[in-house]
């Protein structure tokens, strides 16, 4: 739903009440969309050089563009909101939060040469993700999104880079019963997926190994997916009596055209390294002996470019779809709600976990 005027009001007020200052960064890309919001696109005469205050604002009011009005109001009201739940949810985290280290059962994060690295660590599951991680990983990138780092980038540790949702998430079945827990899962879901749709720096994925499931079908929302030749594609919801999450059902057409994404999606073809890269899913593809290397010397470049600009573009690139995106992720989730309690599904999972089958 679009913002109303009512909900930018209320928006610019809560900017008066943060109790953290967030920032010079945030304050231009606040002060940028408000103008853009209110008066369109930007209509002064460009500051001299050495006006530094005022050729920053108008730097970044500028460099909205013809962002529409409505859309200006929208990511106001939205940056806003981030700002306002991350003070909220800063009473929850663990000691050293305040440091930028929060501690992480599932995951390690780390922040250096304005990199920060949100790493998959369950190595022994194959880096599956639980229903803590998912936590964790909409934590991590929530912090990842207003720390000062310019890139974020997603890994795995070990030999995966992951083995999608965690099947042993749908064991733990709260008093309200099997339909209780497939609606959990499915806000958990929306959640999980909205935080990567509204995620505002370039997001990087180094797919260090296989990926299966809802690990692969997000990398539609990645900036970038580097990929070492040791690694594979794999959606295999019809074998799980599943389907598709992560909005591939509307980004996987797009950006492979409908009959390759029907291939995964559907009958759950594997992809190589290769392959995945040639249907556009991956950036590039290395050698797994010098993967590391090629990929962070890369990135380390890539992070010394201006971040505001690298920001304000991806805004201009994917902003329009946000909505879409948004749309398609809550129908998404609320398909799985149904499939989860299907025989098929149950079926599915009941043999993984019980040893009988595999992909
Ligand atoms: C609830 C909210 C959102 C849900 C969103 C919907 C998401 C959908 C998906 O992601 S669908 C994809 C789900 N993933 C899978 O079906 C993968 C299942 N795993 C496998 O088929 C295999 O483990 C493998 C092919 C990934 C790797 O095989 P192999 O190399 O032979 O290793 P192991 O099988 O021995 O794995 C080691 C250890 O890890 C356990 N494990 C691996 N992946 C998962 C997983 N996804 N869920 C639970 N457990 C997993 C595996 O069972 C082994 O455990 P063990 O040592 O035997 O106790």
């Amino acid at each position: 739903m679009r913002a109303s005027q009512e909900d930018f009001e209320s928006a610019m007020n809560q900017v008066k009440l943060l109790k953290k200052d967030p920032g010079n960064e945030v304050k231009l890309r606040l002060y940028a969309l408000y103008k853009q919001a209110t008066e369109g696109p930007c209509n002064m005469p460009k500051p001299g050089v050495f006006d530094f205050i005022n050729k920053a604002k108008w730097d970044a009011w500028n460099a909205l563009g013809s962002l529409p009005k409505e859309t200006a109001r929208q990511n106001y009201v939205d940056l806003v909101s981030s700002l306002t739940s991350s003070s909220e949810s800063s009473t929850q985290v663990k000691p050293g939060a305040d440091r930028g280290q929060q501690e992480y059962e599932n995951l390690v994060v780390t922040s250096e040469d304005g990199i920060t690295k949100i790493m998959f660590n369950r190595p022994t599951r194959k880096n599956a993700i639980s229903t803590q991680m998912y936590q964790e990983i909409m934590l991590a990138l929530k912090a990842a999104s207003k720390d000062d780092s310019t890139i974020t980038v997603v890994t795995g540790n070990g030999d995966y880079y992951c083995s999608g949702n965690d099947l042993a998430n749908f064991t733990d079945i709260p008093p309200g019963g099997v339909e209780e827990k497939a609606k959990q899962s499915a806000i958990m879901l929306r959640d999980f997926v909205g935080t990567f749709i509204d995620f505002p720096k370039p997001l990087v994925a180094v797919v260090n190994g296989p990926a299966v499931g809802i690990s692969v079908t997000i990398l539609g929302l990645f900036d970038a997916v580097y990929a070492s030749d040791r690694a594979t594609f794999h959606t295999p919801f019809s074998h799980l009596g599943l389907s598709p999450e992560g909005c591939a059902s509307y980004t996987f057409p797009k950006i492979m055209g409908p009959a390759k994404a029907t291939e995964m999606l559907i009958f759950g073809k594997k992809l190589t390294a290769g392959e995945a890269c040639a249907q556009g899913l991956v950036t590039e593809v290395f050698p797994d002996s010098t993967f590391q290397k090629e990929v962070w010397t890369r990135l380390k470049a890539y992070s010394k470019l201006p971040p505001n600009s690298m920001r304000i573009s991806k805004q201009v690139i994917r902003n329009m779809e946000k909505e879409k995106l948004h749309a398609v992720n809550a129908e998404e989730s609320s398909v799985l709600q149904e499939r989860w309690l299907s025989d098929e599904c149950i079926n599915a999972t009941m043999n993984f976990l019980s040893k009988k089958a595999k992909l």
